[in-house]
């Protein structure tokens, strides 16, 4: 497999979650349909993002409606799915959680956000995740034939560490569902993309849920794919949009090879290690 043709799917929200899962999945559909083989979805995309929503609307992974919904359309069509995000229930915490299905329908692994998005911008956006969610304790990597990714979500990506231990296990895709808002946006969501793309030498997915000011929390759109060059492929406006792209995976090796950063880093003067 040279190339890898993935969509990137920015869906705006409806009023209920069967009907976010619906519109997600007649994305998926024409998707697969244009002949993506690897479907990313954004960041809490069957319920409001609100600290306030996140019990009502949260479910266990993979046995609750969402996951059984996406699992069966992966199969049905037979493609990797990346579910977004979603609220989890696990006994009594909430994590934000991203599954990803195989094309069989299997859950290949879950991911829950690392980082809680916890920011206070006065006149501008606060919110405080941590007040409703659980963080994360691991990592979580999938593989699409010999492509290793890894998943990362929204507010993770301003850890640049993240993204290197993920480099340090191999990986030459990172996948972010995120949901930035349209303060942040404009200042930091190509940056960051871009940035962990050139660090890394990775190809980098940033997901959002497209733009409607009427909701509590607007989220910022403009879902993209850089390159290992730090290059923006590809970019998506404020609505909702399906963006597909080709990624070209030689990119990966040769870039390595041009420009060795990474065969370069001293590790008898600095050290990063991946615990879990
Ligand atoms: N939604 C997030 O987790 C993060 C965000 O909006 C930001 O980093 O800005």
């Amino acid at each position: 497999m040279s190339t890898l043709r993935v969509a990137l799917v920015q869906l705006y929200g409806r009023p209920t979650k069967q009907e976010c899962i619906a519109n997600a999945i007649s994305q998926i559909r024409q998707a697969k349909d244009r002949g993506a083989r690897l479907i990313i979805l954004p960041e809490c995309f069957n319920s409001p993002y609100s600290t306030a929503e996140f019990g009502r609307h949260a479910e266990e992974i993979p046995r609750g409606e969402t996951s059984q919904a996406l699992a069966k359309v992966a199969a049905e069509l037979g493609v990797y799915l990346v579910g977004g995000t979603y609220p989890e229930r696990e006994g009594t915490r909430l994590y934000n959680t991203c599954p990803v299905f195989g094309p069989k329908g299997e859950l290949l692994c879950k991911y829950r956000k690392l980082h809680l998005f916890d920011m206070d911008i006065p006149g501008r956006c606060t919110f405080q995740e941590s007040a409703a969610l659980t963080a994360g304790d691991r990592l979580a990597t999938f593989s699409i034939g010999s492509l290793k990714i890894g998943l990362g979500i929204c507010w993770d990506k301003r850890f640049p560490e993240l993204a290197a231990c993920y480099r340090q296990l191999g990986c030459d895709m990172m996948i972010f569902p995120s949901a930035f808002d349209p303060y942040t946006g404009p200042l930091h969501w190509d940056l960051l993309g871009r940035a962990r793309a050139l660090d890394n030498q990775m190809f980098v997915a940033l997901v959002s849920p497209a733009r409607d000011p009427t909701t509590e929390y607007v989220a910022y759109g403009y879902s993209l794919m850089c390159d290992p060059w730090g290059r923006v492929l590809c970019r998506a406006k404020e609505e909702q949009e399906l963006l597909i792209t080709d990624i070209d995976l030689k990119m990966c090796g040769e870039i390595k090879q041009q420009i060795p950063i990474l065969r370069q880093k001293r590790g008898d003067i600095y050290e990063l290690k991946a615990m879990k």
